[in-house]
């Protein structure tokens, strides 16, 4: 059970360009109660992307290093580079009563899962394949063969639905904001709630 001391974590994953990067920036736009975890990557940065905003950008060797310190809450592989997520920045913000957002692949969801069962598990779905496809090609951020490499692993990305507790489907943007928020809110209610019912003398 969720420790109701410590803050929520929040694990947000999806096939590549379905919308997870839009409706995290949403969420902190529009509230200031969430805390987004920011990865480490040995991914190029795409122009406009500012390190330790969007990504700590890394070099393999340097990624290698810190697996061997177990700086890592989880990394993984995706689609050919490595990403992971900072154990102590996340450990500090729970620690300290804040929700904290992850947006991570399904491999790193899987790892996280193990260590903080605790964890809230979203998925988020395009309204459909076409749009998915719509959406990474007009993004222009990957060429045609890193879309077709990414797009290649969206059925076995499917495929891990039910290791998740919500899954949210993101058709217009701000209905998909609202709907992670609302399960947030709800999930917030439910640890305090556990929390008094427990503690209760009866
Ligand atoms: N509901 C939506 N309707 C139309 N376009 C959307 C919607 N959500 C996101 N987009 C657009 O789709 C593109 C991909 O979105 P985004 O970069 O947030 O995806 P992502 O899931 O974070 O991708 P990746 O995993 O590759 O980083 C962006 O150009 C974004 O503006
Ligand atoms: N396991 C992890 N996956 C991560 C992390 N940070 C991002 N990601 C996922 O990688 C892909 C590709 O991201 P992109 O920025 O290159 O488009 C996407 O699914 C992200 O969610 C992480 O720390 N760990």
């Amino acid at each position: 059970m969720h420790d109701p001391e410590k803050g929520l974590l929040i694990v947000i994953s999806g096939p590549s360009g379905v919308g997870k990067g839009t409706i995290c920036r949403e969420l902190f736009n529009k509230y200031d109660d969430i805390i987004y975890s920011v990865s480490t990557t040995t991914r190029k940065p795409r122009p406009g992307e500012v390190e330790g905003k969007h990504y700590f950008f890394t070099t393999e060797e340097e990624f290698q290093k810190l697996i061997a310190q177990d700086a890592f809450l989880e990394w993984a592989q995706v689609y050919g580079n490595y990403y992971g997520t900072p154990r102590q920045y996340v450990e500090e913000i729970l620690q300290a009563g804040k929700d904290c957002i992850l947006e991570i692949d399904i491999q790193g969801a899987l790892q996280v899962k193990q260590k903080m069962p605790e964890g809230i598990f979203i998925f988020v779905v395009p309204p459909s394949l076409q749009e998915l496809i719509r959406r990474i090609t007009c993004r222009g951020t990957e060429d045609p063969s890193e879309i077709e490499k990414r797009m290649s692993q969206v059925s076995e990305e499917m495929s891990h639905l039910q290791d998740y507790d919500y899954i949210v489907v993101n058709d217009e943007v701000p209905s998909a904001v609202e709907q992670v928020r609302a399960i947030i809110v709800a999930e917030r209610c439910r640890s305090s709630r556990m929390c008094k019912l427990i503690n209760m003398e009866v």
